[in-house]
């Protein structure tokens, strides 16, 4: 069987696929973080806006962070590849070409000329919510604002510049960092205040890791072996702050929603998908589920989920319109998707940097609003409870410390009370004795209930 190539990826005619249509000449998206997501989402999106509107200036150039093998890969198949979309009822197959070239991190001169070229008009970045936490050590973030320098050097064209990670307020967090990295007061520092724009964005597409079998469903559709290959869920959203100073692909008109305020678009996904998430990865592992559909159903795990959902829509603040009940029935149905193997271990990542940011402000509404928290307390001890169980020093990038607390003891009630002092020191307010004991009460139980599993 042949390889994925440029030129197989448009003539490909074949039941279930939609060829590469959009066959860029020149690149005008640049994107920081080449990873899965990037390429069934944002990457898709412009592929398709592209071949709707003709106009072949917004080929994508790829930077891949911690995998040079990505970019490799992608060189041998020209950029072309394909993205799986696994529906409850069979697959489909989107390939895609708009991407012209991927650069591995050490290309740092590559990767600023192209962020100082001025045909480049927006960047996206998918490198992950803790790439965001201390600037100076976060390798995209550096390569970006060494970018910004040299086109101000060059050109001082504008640029937009759009965070695609699962963080609220993206486009202010990336300012501020990028912000971080420049020098106070210079020439630069006010050109980039003044002429960049760091619109927020709300992105949802469940994107699990890609497996051999995917690449084997794949090439049974397409005849193809592609080692870029995607998968993803059938649903799709982005919503973007409509601040694109140098214009967009079009995404507009392939279903992006430009909206003048995304805040409440964020808030709804991250603390309806994304915490439910976590609670199904962290309860799901801990009962020896490998991936979310299993333990979405699970009944007892369902039921966990509908009351933290229940929990965080009294003090939801959705974007005008929202249809919140349809939404979380919507959630509900993509997790259960048997097609999608995510795995509960993919899930449960990195909870000390998604905890603060997605639990924690919902505490602190339910405690204004005189509520008590329960499930949101609870998953604070759930996510403790799998980092004990597990103990991967690899899962979280504050494991070590986290773990060392935990086997220091001498209580849970104490253990939790530091876990959220180095977690969210910002987060004193929250941390009143009865919810710290709903989070206490939360570790024991799920510790015991895993013991009993396992024994
Ligand atoms: N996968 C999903 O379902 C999904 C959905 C919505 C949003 N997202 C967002 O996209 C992000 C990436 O998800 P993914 O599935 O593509 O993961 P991935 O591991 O496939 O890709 C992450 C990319 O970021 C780069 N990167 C991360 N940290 C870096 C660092 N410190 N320095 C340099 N490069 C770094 C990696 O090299 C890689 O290219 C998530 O963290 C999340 O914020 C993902
Ligand atoms: O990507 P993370 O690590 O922030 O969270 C893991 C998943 O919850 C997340 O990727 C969802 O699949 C995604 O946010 C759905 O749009």
């Amino acid at each position: 069987m042949g390889r994925l190539t440029r030129e197989a990826a448009a003539e490909v005619s074949a039941p279930g696929v939609t060829p590469a249509r959009s066959h860029p000449e020149s690149v005008g998206h640049l994107h920081l973080g080449f990873g899965a997501f990037h390429r069934a989402h944002q990457g898709l999106y412009t592929e398709r806006a592209m071949a709707l509107s003709g106009d072949r200036s917004w080929g994508v150039l790829g930077v891949t962070g911690r995998r040079p093998d990505v970019a490799r890969t992608m060189a041998e198949q020209g950029g072309a590849y394909g993205v799986l979309v696994r529906h409850p009822d069979g697959d489909r197959l989107d390939l895609v070409d708009a991407v012209l070239d991927v650069l591995a991190a050490e290309q740092e001169d590559a990767i600023a000329d192209a962020l100082a070229d001025e045909r480049t008009r927006v960047v996206t970045l998918t490198i992950t919510e803790q790439a965001y936490a201390d600037p100076a050590t976060s390798i995209p973030l550096r390569r970006l604002a060494a970018g910004l320098a040299r086109r101000h050097e060059r050109s001082r064209a504008p640029l937009s510049v759009i965070s695609c990670d699962n963080l609220s307020d993206n486009g202010r967090v990336l300012r501020d960092a990028v912000g971080r990295l420049l020098e106070p007061g210079s020439a630069l520092a006010s050109w980039v205040a003044d002429t960049v724009a760091f619109p927020s964005s709300m992105v949802d597409r469940i994107v699990p890791a890609t497996t051999p079998a995917d690449v084997e469903a794949a090439a049974a559709l397409s005849g193809l072996v592609d080692h870029g290959l995607v998968v993803a869920e059938p649903f799709s959203q982005w919503v973007v702050q409509d601040d694109l100073v140098a214009g967009h692909p079009g995404w507009d008109r392939v279903g992006v929603q430009l909206v003048p305020d995304v805040a409440g678009w964020e808030q709804l996904k991250l603390r309806v998908l994304n915490t439910s998430h976590s609670l199904l990865a962290w309860q799901g592992a801990l009962a020896g589920h490998d991936t979310i559909s299993s333990a979405a159903a699970d009944p007892a795990l369902h039921q966990q989920v509908v009351a933290l959902m229940d929990e965080v829509a009294t003090v939801l603040q959705p974007p005008p319109g929202a249809d919140v009940p349809g939404y979380r029935a919507e959630v509900l149905r993509r997790f259960a998707n048997p097609m999608i193997r995510h795995t509960t271990a993919q899930v449960a990542r990195d909870g000390s940097r998604k905890l603060p940011e997605r639990v924690f402000g919902t505490m602190r509404d339910q405690l204004a609003a005189g509520l008590r928290p329960e499930w949101t307390a609870r998953l604070v001890g759930l996510w403790l409870a799998y980092l004990a169980r597990f103990r991967d020093p690899s899962s979280d990038p504050l494991a070590p410390e986290v773990l060392a607390l935990l086997d220091e003891g001498p209580d849970e009630v104490t253990v939790v009370r530091r876990v959220c002092r180095l977690i969210a020191p910002a987060a004193e307010d929250v941390l009143q004795d009865e919810v710290v004991t709903v989070m206490a009460d939360a570790l024991r139980e799920a510790s015991s209930n895993a013991r009993r599993a396992t024994s």
